[in-house]
């Protein structure tokens, strides 16, 4: 393998490591240089018998430098570890440092007791196979280089400090708190089912940390959870507050990489550094020790600052079997609310907002219909209006309560068996654009095969209770934050896109034609 593939290898399997984008930004610019055997022998003499492989990573400014040595070293020796078969050494390079000529040096146990230039504020020098205090005197004594036109044009678009860096993750977690636009206070439709979590969770927007702290809601599939959640978080980025929106699923994730990649200082720091934590379906954390012992310090740290922690379940703490102790009585410090299925007046108001969202016109009497059918899911009861749709459009007729009629019982309600499945779905679309079903949910990334595999987990999502983490299995074992932003991605689209539109709604008619 030569340096690019090892490098481009390398940048592949970081997709699911903690680096911040920025971060990965810079390590996309940089360039792997592997060092000659000479040299390594000079800076770590049994580099050989250890069999250790040694790089230079030049990177694109000196802040990148900085804070790729000091952060994520460790992880990138091992990432390089684990591409190559055999340990690695890195040496990070910023372009005011200049190529090893180690040649025409002493070697580094003659150079030992030459003073040393003081490192950098902030360069720690670490090495988890060798002397990398050696490594960085070495380079500071050698001439720099002009900036390469990369370096240059990042550079006037990166931050200067490493406070300014720091000031740009929390802004970044700002910009990137996944919140779903569309779950706002205003599109919330409240009703006696819902009404305490509802103003629990306006109390809890207005002052965040002041009134329940935390909040813990929880009810059935589809009710509103992780609206209400989105809601606040809303209401506190308005505010300027951090935001840190996160399923139990990615929490896991990530502790379990911070742990393989010795990250967990960045992980407690992101964690920390919060101003209100949504995390959704908390069940899932239960029995997982390593996730729940992470959870507590996490929760602890945020209450004694007196941050707002927001919670999501589907059942009360008490019945999260195996859940530690200590995290369910906490999770009753504050205020638990429930979520009951919306009664016929509160679904029909719901179908009324979601019908004008969509500008849909569709007469009360159907309304009512649609209402009475679908009694307990709120996602179900906005599929069938969506499928209602589809069906009109497609069938190209007026709406009227006969054509409701046999749209909706051809496709059945809340009481039907379930029809369709996670593969039946992923089949119509792999079908519809002419590829395999193999190819779809393999791994290649070609545009033909990424969004027709984006349609299919959202068409998943929409049709089935299946979870981000199982439809992310169906396709090739990707993880649950990949399905989500598949999915938000054609929600996105097919408000401004009409063919996409269209094609899904084709693909629906064909899946209730089956
Ligand atoms: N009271 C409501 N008013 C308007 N829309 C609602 C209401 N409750 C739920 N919805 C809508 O129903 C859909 C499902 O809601 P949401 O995803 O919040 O449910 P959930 O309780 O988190 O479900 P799950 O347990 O499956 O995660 C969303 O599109 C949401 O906007």
């Amino acid at each position: 393998m030569n340096t690019a593939t090892i490098w481009r290898t390398t940048l592949a399997q970081l997709d699911t490591t903690p680096i911040d984008e920025l971060t990965k930004t810079w390590l996309q610019d940089a360039h792997l240089v592997e060092l000659s055997a000479e040299t390594l022998h000079d800076i770590a003499p049994d580099a050989a018998e250890q069999g250790l492989l040694a790089f230079t990573l030049q990177v694109p400014n000196d802040l990148a430098g900085e804070i790729i040595e000091t952060r994520w070293q460790n992880l990138l020796e091992d990432v390089l570890k684990d591409v190559l078969g055999q340990p690695a050494l890195l040496i990070v390079r910023p372009p005011t440092q200049a190529e090893p000529v180690a040649e025409t040096m002493p070697p580094m146990h003659e150079r030992e007791q030459e003073p040393q230039q003081a490192p950098r504020p902030g360069h720690q020098a670490r090495s988890p196979h060798t002397n990398h205090n050696t490594s960085n005197a070495y380079y500071d004594t050698a001439p720099a280089r002009p900036p390469t036109q990369s370096e240059f044009s990042y550079s006037s678009a990166s931050p200067e400090t490493l406070e300014d860096w720091e000031n740009e993750q929390r802004a970044n977690m700002l910009a990137h708190n996944r919140l779903n636009p569309r779950y706002t206070f205003d599109a919330f439709i409240v009703g006696n089912s819902n009404r305490l979590a509802h103003a629990a969770s306006l109390a809890v927007a207005e002052a965040p940390g002041e009134s329940y702290n935390p909040l813990f809601l929880y009810g059935g599939v589809g009710l509103g959870k992780t609206h209400l959640l989105h809601a606040i978080g809303h209401q506190g980025v308005q505010t300027g507050l951090a935001v840190l929106y996160v399923s139990s699923e990615q929490f896991t994730n990530e502790i379990v990489n911070a742990i393989r990649y010795r990250t967990t200082e960045e992980f407690r720091a992101k964690y920390r550094s919060v101003d209100i934590l949504l995390v959704d379906d908390i069940q899932f954390i239960a029995g997982k020790e390593s996730t729940e012992e992470e959870f507590f310090h996490t929760f602890n740290s945020l209450y004694e600052m007196s941050k707002q922690i927001v919670i999501c379940s589907d059942r009360p703490p008490k019945a999260i079997l195996s859940l530690e102790e200590r995290l369910r009585s906490r999770f009753e410090w504050g205020l638990i609310a429930d979520i009951q299925p919306p009664d016929l007046e509160t679904r029909m108001a719901i179908l009324r907002v979601k019908a004008d969202l969509l500008h849909y016109h569709v007469p009360d009497e159907i309304i009512a219909y649609i209402a009475s059918r679908v009694q307990t899911n709120i996602r179900e009861l906005e599929g069938c209006l969506n499928r209602l749709m589809a069906y009109q459009q497609l069938h190209r007729v007026e709406l009227t309560m006969d054509v409701a009629r046999s749209a909706i019982s051809s496709l059945g309600t809340d009481n039907r068996e379930p029809t369709l499945n996670s593969r039946q779905i992923a089949q119509a679309v792999a079908d519809y654009y002419h590829i395999s079903l193999e190819a779809m949910c393999g791994k290649q990334r070609d545009k033909y095969i990424v969004t027709p595999r984006q349609i299919a987990m959202y068409l998943i999502r929409q049709e089935t209770s299946t979870s981000l983490l199982e439809i992310g299995q169906l396709f090739g074992g990707r993880d649950h934050s990949t399905v989500l932003h598949s999915c938000e991605k054609i929600d996105r689209t097919i408000n401004v896109n009409q063919n996409l539109r269209r094609e899904i709604l084709a693909i629906r008619d064909q899946l209730m034609r089956e």
